[in-house]
């Protein structure tokens, strides 16, 4: 135990009261670094722990070194700091210093590399340590994707924006929100998907949490081994369903730490607010279980109890460290657990299921829009699905809601508009006995189907989706057949990496003619054909959980609601313009994207507090100007 200024510090004390003083200063200036080589629970230890703490205890506070050298208690300090009459027993070696000289250089949330003034270089130690010249901020974004563009592999564009991140935090940040449209495809998909399937090779520094069967009963320590204590939002994978690629065990965790970069850079959350999690409870893909770089379990997925009690006392920890408000968002588990788990902690906490939900309201944002060029509405038209699955039928369940909901139909008659064909056909009564629960709400009267195209042809759907994980399989065939019976097909292809997408924007446009309503989950290039340009947009539950999570934490949610989903998937729809129509797009562009997610969040929170969810009072007047007001800005601060 020690004391600086007034404030005690002790071992098992000091990273939460570090975060009290981060919260308790908003203009805080000279970075301070807490280093004890003890671990985080107070227990001696062989590494370091480094504690963040903005410097919020005296207006004045030099930036100097401090060094506190600590005794074992009752003992009597020696000139050399140590305490001869207890050297057998082990001691905790404090060192208390303001961030300042090479530490502050290679400390990511407060490095700003060659962007310190001159000033700062005094103040903080920094002089010979960079090169003499002084850049903006905006310099190093030009500098910096200068370099990325010369990378030709995106994998090494993925790379580079890793070591950013790990370098100058507000730097990636602001290159990411000032190129978003060219680094999504980077930090996201399709890119991240093959980081994830290289993960275990490229893996340098943790970027989140890992928590395996090893760690079955300490859930609630390792917790804190995290080095943030203020915690809004967690991603969390068991890396069953990484995008259309299937079980890629411990290495899907590249997409929580991609998605929660998104929840900052899209939603403005703070960096230090959002946890990554991957769940380890071993992978069933034989060949990550024998390649030696795997850097998950070795073993073959835990499931049922073993399964269920990691993931209850996951849960129930993430409750005792961070409270009622944390946003859980569920990130690609695969479908047999991802619904149990959203009806189980749906009732406890505040959970949302990215795949489930959030592609369902971005699909009806997108169908919302398309009405504007095709006509009619929801229930005149006709749905048919390639994929019975988590976002299949997600999307599926929302359109019959809103269609239920405006035109006053029973929910139970409006999803007979909606077809879906799984991996064994067409979903009908024929078939009931063998669905799974998720799929049994869809199947209709019919004769057996096999195949997509003769499906197509029967149900005749004025609006095609696929999410199936399937790569090509909006054939020629299935596009033209959409083409003959509608003047202007919608096709979505939602599958993702571009490598699962069911078809190319290329196909789709020249196999309708350059009819079809087009948009994919991952992003094509403009198209031309016959002379023409089309832009397809990109159905991505990217344009949704930033701004939905945002809603959700301004107001203080405490539960998410499908009605929140519904008026995200409005307030989306509302973005797009009609020069966005002109070019036949049904989304509005990504470099709006943080304009439309406090649009987005603000609907949500509106509906939080309409629904009596809202524990944040009172409620704000003009919640758009309150959410834009909560968003994470990347630039720099200015240090005394
Ligand atoms: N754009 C976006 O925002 C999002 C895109 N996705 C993408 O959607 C895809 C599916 O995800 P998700 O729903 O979670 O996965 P699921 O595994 O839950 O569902 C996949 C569904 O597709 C069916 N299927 C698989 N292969 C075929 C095939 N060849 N023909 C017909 N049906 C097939 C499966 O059938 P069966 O049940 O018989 O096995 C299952 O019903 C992924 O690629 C994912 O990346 C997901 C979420 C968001
Ligand atoms: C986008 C997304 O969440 C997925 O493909 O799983
Ligand atoms: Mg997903």
């Amino acid at each position: 135990m020690f004391s600086l200024n007034g404030t005690t510090f002790t071992n098992n004390s000091l990273s939460g009261v570090s975060r009290c003083l981060t919260q308790s200063s908003r203009r805080v200036s000279a970075p301070m670094v807490v280093v004890a080589a003890v671990s985080s629970n107070g227990k001696p230890g062989d590494g370091s722990v480094s504690v963040l703490v903005e410097n919020a205890l005296t207006e004045s506070a030099a930036p100097v070194e401090m060094e506190v050298k600590s005794t074992v208690t009752g003992g009597v300090q020696d000139v050399y700091g140590e305490d001869s009459a207890t050297e057998d027993q082990s001691i905790t070696p404090w060192t208390l210093s303001v961030a300042s000289g090479f530490s502050l250089l290679r400390n990511p949330h407060y490095n700003k590399g060659l962007a310190f003034s001159e000033r700062e270089r005094d103040t903080h130690y920094l002089r010979g340590l960079l090169p003499p010249v002084v850049i903006s901020h905006d310099l190093q974004v030009k500098k910096m994707m200068n370099s990325i563009r010369k990378y030709d592999v995106p994998l090494q564009r993925y790379m580079a924006m890793m070591d950013l991140q790990e370098m100058n935090e507000r730097l990636f940040y602001k290159l990411l929100i000032d190129n978003v449209e060219e680094l999504l495809p980077i930090v996201y998909t399709p890119t991240v998907g093959q980081a994830c399937q290289k993960y275990g090779s490229i893996f340098r520094r943790p970027q989140g949490l890992f928590i395996s069967l090893k760690e079955k009963g300490k859930i609630h320590e390792v917790l804190k081994n995290w080095p943030e204590k203020k915690i809004q939002v967690i991603v969390v994978t068991d890396g069953e369903r990484i995008l259309g690629l299937g079980d890629l065990g411990c290495q899907g965790m590249g997409i929580p730490v991609g998605k929660l970069s998104l929840y900052t850079a899209l939603g403005g959350i703070r960096p230090s607010a959002c946890l990554p999690v991957t769940i380890d409870v071993g992978t069933n893909n034989e060949n990550l279980l024998n390649d030696e770089f795997y850097i998950g379990l070795r073993q073959r997925r835990a499931t049922g109890q073993e399964y269920a009690e990691l993931l209850d006392e996951f849960m129930y920890a993430i409750k005792q460290n961070y409270g009622e408000k944390v946003l859980i968002q569920f990130e690609d588990f695969a479908n047999h657990n991802a619904f149990d788990l959203l009806a189980k902690y749906g009732t406890s906490h505040l959970v949302f299921n990215d795949d489930i939900q959030g592609t369902a309201s971005v699909v009806l944002a997108g169908l919302m829009a398309a009405l504007n060029l095709v006509g009619g509405s929801l229930s005149e038209h006709t749905f048919l699905f390639l994929g019975a699955g988590e976002a299949g039928t997600g999307i599926a369940e929302l359109i019959a809601l809103e269609m239920s909901k405006q035109t006053g139909i029973p929910l139970e008659e409006t999803r007979k508009k909606i077809w879906m064909l799984d991996s064994k056909g067409l979903i009908v009564k024929s078939r009931m006995e063998m669905l799974q629960h998720f799929k049994r709400p869809w199947a209709h009267d019919h004769e057996p189907v096999q195949e997509l195209v003769n499906a197509v042809k029967s149900i005749k759907p004025t609006i095609l989706i696929g999410s199936s994980g399937a790569g090509r399989t909006f054939t020629k065939e299935v596009v033209q057949a959409m083409a003959t019976f509608n003047e202007k097909p919608i096709i979505f292809a939602l599958s993702n990496p571009t490598s699962q997408s069911e078809c190319t924007a290329e196909d789709a446009y020249s196999w309708s003619e350059g009819r079809a309503i087009f948009a994919s989950g991952s992003p094509f290039a403009p198209v031309e054909y016959n002379g023409k340009v089309y832009a397809s947009g990109q159905a991505n539950n990217a344009y949704i959980f930033p701004g939905f999570g945002l809603g959700l934490i301004i107001s203080g949610a405490i539960r998410v609601h499908d009605d929140m989903l519904l008026v995200a998937s409005e307030a989306l729809a509302e973005q797009v313009s009609q020069e966005n129509f002109e070019k036949g797009l049904i989304y509005p562009p990504f470099s709006n994207i943080r304009k439309i997610s406090a649009h987005i969040a603000a609907k949500v929170a509106a509906k939080a507090y309409e629904l009596g969810l809202a524990t944040r009072l009172p409620q704000p007047k003009d919640l758009v100007a309150y959410a834009e007001s909560c968003m994470y800005s990347p630039a720099y601060r200015s240090y005394r």
